[in-house]
């Protein structure tokens, strides 16, 4: 098993997150709605960076840590939506409700989110950008969700 660091919990967490988007693609499936909801990413965000300071993060990069969240989400659930469309019908297996359900679960994990990028931001590996590739590198599952932590953890390493 890999080594319980900063990072590995942080990644944990992130998929777990990126876990949802089955299911969110699966209540937009039935309901025919799109998978880009902007009103509920700007919650999202705010929410992050309204909290972000109780766990001593900055603001803007608290958001745009969430803004990465989302778009590996999205991700996740267009790579789900084209797989069902191909074969033409989704998965016959137990619902979860959007706003009931899957987004007040996203919401509770925000919180585990935000305190494990504290913790990464404190113990950052180093050097960053090859410690994260190697990490998701390990991970590996499938190719997409690969692509997904990817893009989920653009902005997590300083830029070089
Ligand atoms: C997960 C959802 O789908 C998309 C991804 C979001 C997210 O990752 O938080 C938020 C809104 C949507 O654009 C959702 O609609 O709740």
């Amino acid at each position: 098993a890999p080594a319980d660091t900063p990072l590995s919990r942080l990644l944990d967490s992130v998929e777990q997150r990126l876990d949802v988007s089955e299911q969110v693609a699966l209540s937009k499936w039935d309901s025919r709605q799109p998978v880009q909801a902007p009103e509920r990413e700007r919650q999202v965000i705010n929410q992050a960076q309204s909290q972000a300071t109780r766990f001593g993060i900055d603001a803007q990069r608290a958001g745009l840590f969430f803004s990465d969240q989302i778009e590996a989400n999205k991700l996740l659930q267009y790579h789900a939506l084209s797989r069902w469309h191909a074969a033409g019908s989704a998965p016959q297996t137990q619902r979860i409700d959007l706003a009931k359900q899957l987004r007040p679960q996203l919401d509770r994990l925000q919180e585990v989110l935000l305190e494990e990028l504290a913790e990464f931001d404190r113990h950052r590996p180093e050097p960053c950008t090859s410690a994260l590739a190697q990490a998701i590198e390990k991970r590996k599952k499938s190719s997409e969700r690969s692509l997904a932590l990817i893009r989920a953890t653009a902005h997590l390493c300083p830029a070089i």
